[in-house]
């Protein structure tokens, strides 16, 4: 396959769940009402704080509003409100070293290696753009953002709907067929091969102990390692 960029998720596939939702998730749930109360009339936040409020019946306590995220965390719900916010609050958990972000050990010397070989790399994750920028840039391997030329997240669209990627295609430049998605999810395969990109399922076993194999891997080329991602 003429693969000419690479466009990869984060939480199961360059970093594991755990990381997200040990460690990340928990800090963002203590934090929020502490950082709301602070900073809930900047615009920047309470833009996204009014959003809740208007999806939730337009409640005007910002007490239930920091109830409601805290809920959507509980849930793992990938909501773009509740992603910015969460990558604020994250930014002081970066800034004063409380964590750093968990990085699979085979992720950034391939990542290093496929921009070296000139492909450029892309990221798209759930995680909002300033807090996919905080990730790589306090990852355990260092700060990997220079690896990166771009980032997107679900402002473009949901990770499941193929037209996110046709997007993602026009803003990198890059025709679908030659760019190559690497996600641990197979629904958000599917959609990236709806819009005609590469696609591997990245199925890493401390992630996902039950190896995905048959029907499960809908098709799609599957690894448990970065190592092998250009050879399946
Ligand atoms: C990079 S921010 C932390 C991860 C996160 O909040 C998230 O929702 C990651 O989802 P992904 O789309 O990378 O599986
Ligand atoms: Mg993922």
């Amino acid at each position: 396959m003429p693969i000419r960029a690479i466009l990869t998720d984060i939480e199961g596939t360059t970093s594991s769940i755990s990381f997200v939702k040990d460690v990340l998730f928990p800090y963002a749930r203590r934090a929020l009402p502490a950082f709301v109360a602070a900073r809930g009339k900047e615009p920047g936040v309470r833009r996204w704080l009014d959003l809740v409020a208007a999806e939730n019946g337009g409640m005007c306590d910002d007490r239930m509003i920091v109830e409601v995220l805290q809920g959507w965390i509980d849930e793992d719900r990938k909501h773009t409100a509740l992603k910015a916010l969460q990558g604020m609050v994250w930014a002081d958990g970066y800034r004063s070293a409380d964590f750093t972000a968990h990085i699979y050990p085979d992720a950034a010397p391939a990542l290093k290696a496929w921009k070296e070989a000139g492909l450029p790399l892309y990221v798209y994750s759930s995680g909002s753009v300033p807090a996919q920028r905080l990730f790589f840039g306090h990852s355990d391997a260092g700060d990997l953002t220079p690896l990166f030329s771009g980032c997107f997240d679900t402002e473009i669209g949901g990770k499941r709907e193929a037209a996110s990627y046709r997007h993602i295609a026009e803003s990198i430049g890059i025709a679908p067929s030659d760019i190559l998605f690497l996600s641990d999810v197979v629904e958000e395969l599917d959609a990236a091969r709806e819009a005609g990109l590469a696609t591997v399922l990245v199925d890493r076993r401390e992630d996902y102990p039950q190896p995905r194999t048959g029907d499960a891997t809908h098709g799609h080329a599957r690894v448990e390692s970065f190592v092998d991602v250009l050879a399946s």
